[in-house]
C-alpha cells in the first residue's frame, strides 16, 4: 500500500510559496530601485541674438542624467518679432522689451517650481559684432537693455554677451555632434557649416597641423581629445555678402552722377527696384556709398558666379587659404550645413543633387523672370524670394571655390535644419559648455541598459524557481520500489 508523504507536503508548499514570494519581492525591489523615478526634467534657456533676428530656445533634460550624452533636447523655440537686437542701436531701451512675448512663453512652458534654477543665457553674434565696431556705446546700451529686461524674469540670469566667432563655430560643431551622438561612437565627428545673415562659420576636425593658432581650438569630451579647425568670416553671412557684391558692382559706376542703374546678373529678369543707399550701404562691411540706385535684374548665372568670386580676396601667406588670407586645411569627412545653407538650398530643391546638377538647376532658376516667380510663390517674403538666386550662387561659390569642396566631396555635405527635434546651431553647444554638461571623461555607465537588466533578473529568478521545483521533484521521487512501506 502507498502511503502519502504525510509531513512533507504542507511544509514544502509553504517553503515553495515563500521562495516564490521572495523572488517576486527581489525582482520588484530591483525594478523599483532602477526605474527612473517619475521623470523629472530640468530646463535651460538660450537666446540666439543673431544679426537678422533673435530666437529663444528652451532645452530640457532628465534631472538625474545630466552628464549622459544625448540627454539634452530642444523642448521649444520662439522667434522674436522684428529684427535682431543690433537694429535697436537708435532706440536701445526698446531692445529688451522686444523679447517679451517669447520670454513670457518660456515662463508658461517651464514648470513654476523649476523657474529659479533655470539658467538663461543670451549670446549675440555678428550683428552685434558689427555694431560694436561701428558704435561701441550703442552696442553696450543694447546689451544693458536686454540684460535689465531678462533680469525681470524669475529665472537664473547668467549673462548677455557678444560671443566670439570662434565660439560660434566651435559650439555649432559641438551641437551637431552631440545631437548625432558622435562623441560616444567610434565613427568620428562631422564638420559644421553655419551661414548666418552677417557671418559664416566653418569648423571641422582636420587631422592636419594648424598653421595659424587663431583657427585652432581643442576640446576633451567624454574621454576623447578633439583638435578643431574653425573660422568665422565676418561680413560673409548672406545679407552682408550681398552688400559686398553690390558694392563691387556699383563702384565702377559711381562717376555717373545720378540715375545709377545697377544691372545685376544675380537678380531675376524683370526685377527693377529703386534702392536707397542707407538700406544697402549703411554697414561697416562696405564703403559708405551715398548714391541711390535702381537695382535691375538680368538673371545670368554664369555672370553672377563671376561677380560673386570678386567678393573674396585670394592673397595668402600660408600654404593654403580659403580666402582673405585665412588658413584652411583641406576639408575632411562629413559636414552638417545649417541656418541659411539649409533655408536656401532647401527652397531651391538642391539639397540632394550633386554639384553639377545643382549648378544647372540654379542656372535655370536664376533665369526665371521675376513675375513668374512671384506668381509661383505668392506666400514667400519678397525679400527672400528676390535673393535666392544670389544666395544659392554664393553658397556654391563659397563651398566649391573657397572651401574647396569638389564634385566628389560635395556629397559629404548634409543640408540640415534639425537633428531629431533640436535645431542645429551654436546655442545648444553653448549651454552644454556653460553648464558643464559634457564631461571631459566618459561617465561610468551601468554594464547593462535598464531594460536588459530587468529582463535578465526575471529570467534568472524564473530559472532558480524552475530548478527548485525540479530539485524538489527529483528528491521526492521514490528510488525504485523501496519507498513502498509495508505494514
Ligand atoms: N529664405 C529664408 N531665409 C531665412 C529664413 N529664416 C532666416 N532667414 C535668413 O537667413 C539668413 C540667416 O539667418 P540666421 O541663421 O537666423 O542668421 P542670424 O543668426 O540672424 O545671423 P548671424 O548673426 O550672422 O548668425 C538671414 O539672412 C535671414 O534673414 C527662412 O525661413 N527662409
Ligand atoms: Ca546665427
Amino acid at each position: 500500500m502507498k502511503v502519502k508523504n504525510s509531513w512533507h507536503r504542507p511544509q514544502i508548499i509553504v517553503v515553495t510559496a515563500l521562495i516564490a514570494v521572495g523572488i517576486i519581492i527581489m525582482v520588484a525591489i530591483a525594478v523599483v530601485q532602477h526605474k527612473p523615478l517619475h521623470q523629472k526634467y530640468k530646463y535651460g534657456i538660450v537666446l540666439d541674438a543673431g544679426s537678422s533676428h533673435t530666437s529663444v530656445y528652451i532645452y530640457e533634460w532628465p534631472a538625474e542624467k545630466e552628464n549622459n550624452t544625448g540627454m539634452v533636447q530642444q523642448k521649444h523655440s520662439c522667434n522674436v518679432k522684428g529684427k535682431g537686437i543690433s537694429s535697436y542701436s537708435g532706440t536701445p531701451h526698446k531692445a529688451g522689451e522686444s523679447l517679451k512675448d517669447c520670454m513670457d512663453e518660456a515662463k508658461k512652458i517651464i514648470p513654476n517650481h523649476r523657474h529659479r534654477e533655470t539658467p538663461v543665457y543670451l549670446g549675440a553674434t555678428a550683428g552685434m559684432r558689427l555694431l560694436k565696431m561701428d558704435n561701441y556705446t550703442a552696442s553696450e546700451k543694447v546689451l544693458k537693455s536686454v540684460e535689465t529686461f531678462l533680469q525681470t524674469y524669475p529665472f537664473s540670469y547668467e549673462g548677455a554677451r557678444i560671443i566670439s566667432g570662434q565660439e560660434e563655430g566651435a559650439f555649432g560643431w559641438i551641437t551637431v555632434n552631440y545631437l548625432s551622438d558622435n562623441f560616444r561612437k567610434a565613427s568620428g565627428t562631422m564638420g559644421a557649416l553655419d551661414l548666418g545673415g552677417a557671418s559664416t562659420q566653418i569648423t571641422f576636425v582636420s587631422g592636419q597641423e594648424m598653421e595659424s593658432p587663431d583657427n585652432s581650438i581643442d576640446f576633451r569630451l567624454y574621454g576623447n581629445d578633439y583638435h578643431l579647425y574653425t573660422h568665422s568670416f565676418l561680413c560673409y553671412g548672406k545679407d552682408q555678402v550681398l552688400k559686398l557684391s553690390l558694392e563691387k558692382q556699383i563702384e565702377p559706376k559711381l562717376d555717373m552722377t545720378d540715375n545709377i542703374i545697377l544691372e545685376d546678373p544675380c537678380f531675376h529678369p524683370g526685377y527693377n527696384v529703386n534702392k536707397s543707399f542707407q538700406s544697402v550701404f549703411d554697414s561697416p562691411c562696405v564703403k559708405k556709398i551715398t548714391s541711390n540706385f535702381t537695382h535691375k535684374g538680368l538673371g545670368e548665372w554664369n555672370k553672377c558666379h563671376k561677380a560673386i568670386k570678386k567678393v573674396f580676396n585670394t592673397t595668402c601667406i600660408y600654404s593654403r587659404c580659403s580666402f582673405n588670407n585665412i588658413f584652411q586645411p583641406p576639408v575632411k569627412g562629413g559636414f552638417g550645413a545649417f541656418s541659411a545653407y539649409f533655408f536656401v538650398m532647401n527652397f531651391l530643391n538642391l539639397t540632394n543633387l550633386n554639384l553639377d546638377e545643382a549648378k544647372k538647376r540654379l542656372e535655370t532658376y536664376c533665369n526665371t523672370s521675376w513675375d513668374t516667380l512671384k506668381e509661383k510663390h505668392p506666400s514667400v517674403k519678397e525679400k527672400y524670394l528676390a535673393e535666392y538666386c544670389f544666395s544659392g550662387t554664393y553658397i556654391i561659390t563659397l563651398l566649391e571655390d573657397r572651401y574647396n569642396f569638389t564634385n566628389k566631396t560635395w556629397n559629404n555635405i548634409n543640408f540640415i535644419k534639425k537633428i531629431g527635434d533640436s535645431e542645429a546651431g551654436w546655442t545648444l553647444g553653448y549651454m552644454l559648455n556653460l553648464t558643464n554638461m559634457i564631461p571631459a571623461e566618459a561617465p561610468e555607465t551601468p554594464l547593462l541598459p535598464y531594460g536588459g537588466y530587468v529582463t535578465l533578473m526575471l529570467i534568472l529568478s524564473l530559472l532558480i524557481f524552475v530548478f527548485f521545483i525540479l530539485g524538489y521533484i527529483f528528491f521526492r521521487r521514490p528510488s525504485g520500489s523501496t519507498h513502498k512501506v509495508i505494514i
